[in-house]
C-alpha cells in the first residue's frame, strides 16, 4: 500500500526550499523574507461578528449547523470536541520543547529532498517567491525515525504524547467526517475507508517565531488543504481565512475549541457544494505562535468521485482521481490542481 510519503518522491525539492533560516539571529526582515513594503495594504479589517462560527459538537443541531459552516467558510470551530486539554496542552508543550532547540540540532532531523516527514520548511515554499516566518516538523506514521536523530536517548516522552494525540484525533477526525458523509449522503460503499488503519493520516507542527516586523513577511502563505479535513490546534491569533467578497477575515480561537477546516479532497466529493477555503497565518511581534494540524484523508488508492444527486443541475465537476493522483497532481501545480481535475 502506498503511503503519503510515497506520494511525494516523484517531486524532489532542492536544498533551498527545506532549510528555515536561522530566525534567532535575524534581527530584521531579510530581502529573501520581504513580502510587502510598508505602506502595502494587505490586511483585511476585522469583525469578530463575522468570522467562521463556534460549533458544540454536543448541540442537537450541530449537524445543520456544520453543514452551512462548510457551504459557506469550508472551516468551523469547534468546542466538546472530546479531547482533553491536558493532551493539547501536551502535545504543544512537546512542539515547543522541539522548536527552541538550537537550529544545529533540528537540522539532523531535516526533511530529505524526495521525503515528507521531518524538519523543515512549509511544503508549499516552492510555489511562492519569498520564505515564510515559519519552521515545521512533520510525522506521518512514527515519530521516532526522525525524533532519534534529534534526541537519541530522550524521544520516548515526544513519541508517546504525539502517538496519544494522533489516535485522539483520529477518532475526533472519523467521527466529524460521518457527519459530513450524512449530510452528503455519500453511500456506506463509499466510506467504508473511514475508521480503517491505513488512512492518510500526517501530523504537522508549525512554528512562527516572534518577527520584528510581522506586517512585511508571511506565517504561512495562502494555501488550501489537500485532507478530506483538518483538525488544527493553536491558542494564538494569527490564522486567517479568506472569503470571496469579503477578503481575509481573521479567526479568534475560542479557548475550548478546536478548528476544523475542509481540504480539497472534500471539495471534490460534496461535487463543490463544500468550500476547501484559502487560508494563511499572519505574525505577531511580541509572541512566539504554535500550531498543530491534523489532516484526515482516505487510504492512496481510493477513488474519489464526486457526489451527484439525480438533479439535471448536479453533473459531476470533477473526473474521478485516486487520493494519490490527486496529491501528485497537488505537488506539481498546487492553487491551480482543482481545475486541472475539472470536467
Ligand atoms: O497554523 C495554523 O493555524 C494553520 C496551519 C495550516 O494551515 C497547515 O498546517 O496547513
Ligand atoms: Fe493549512
Amino acid at each position: 500500500m502506498d503511503t503519503l510519503s510515497d506520494a511525494y518522491k516523484a517531486h524532489p525539492l532542492d536544498l533551498g526550499d527545506i532549510i528555515p533560516i536561522d530566525f534567532s539571529s535575524s534581527p530584521a526582515i531579510p530581502d529573501s523574507h520581504t513580502w510587502f513594503q510598508p505602506n502595502d495594504d494587505h490586511f483585511s479589517s476585522d469583525d469578530p461578528a463575522s468570522s467562521i462560527p463556534v460549533i458544540d459538537l454536543l448541540d442537537p443541531k450541530a449537524k445543520e449547523l456544520i453543514s452551512l459552516a462548510c457551504e459557506n467558510w469550508g472551516a468551523f470551530q469547534l468546542t466538546n470536541h472530546g479531547i482533553p486539554l491536558g493532551v493539547i496542552q501536551g502535545a504543544e508543550e512537546e512542539a515547543e520543547r522541539l522548536f527552541s532547540l538550537p537550529t544545529e540540532q533540528k537540522l539532523k532531523a531535516l526533511r530529505t529532498p524526495d521525503g515528507a516527514a521531518g524538519y523543515g520548511r512549509a511544503r508549499i515554499s516552492p510555489f511562492f517567491p519569498k520564505g515564510m516566518w515559519h519552521e515545521g516538523f512533520t510525522i506521518i506514521g512514527s515519530a521516532s525515525h526522525d525524533v532519534k536523530k534529534i534526541w537519541p536517548d530522550d524521544h520516548a516522552r515526544f513519541c508517546d504524547i504525539m502517538e496519544d494525540y494522533e489516535k485522539q484525533m483520529k477518532v475526533l477526525a472519523e467521527r466529524v467526517t460521518e457527519m459530513l458523509f450524512d449530510l452528503l449522503n455519500i453511500s456506506e460503499e463509499k466510506r467504508k475507508w473511514v475508521g480503517a488503519n491505513d488512512t492518510g493520516t500526517a501530523l504537522q507542527l508549525n512554528f512562527y517565531p516572534s518577527c520584528p516586523e510581522p506586517n512585511r513577511t508571511m506565517g504561512l502563505a495562502p494555501h488550501t488543504d489537500t485532507s478530506v479535513i483538518t483538525v488544527v490546534q493553536s491558542q494564538s491569533t494569527g490564522l486567517q481565512i479568506f472569503k470571496e467578497g469579503k477578503g481575509w477575515i481573521p479567526v479568534h480561537p475560542h479557548p475550548e475549541a478546536l478548528i476544523v477546516h475542509l481540504g480539497d479532497l472534500a471539495h471534490i466529493m460534496s461535487n463543490g457544494s463544500f468550500c476547501s477555503p484559502l487560508h494563511r497565518v499572519t505574525l505577531n511581534e511580541a509572541c512566539k505562535r504554535y500550531s498543530i494540524a491534523y489532516f484526515y484523508s482516505p487510504p492512496m488508492d481510493h477513488v474519489l468521485s464526486p457526489l451527484v444527486t439525480g438533479d439535471v443541475d448536479s453533473a459531476a465537476q470533477f473526473r474521478p482521481v485516486t487520493v494519490k493522483e490527486y496529491i501528485e497532481i497537488k505537488a506539481q501545480h498546487f492553487g491551480n490542481s482543482l481545475s486541472l481535475i475539472r470536467i
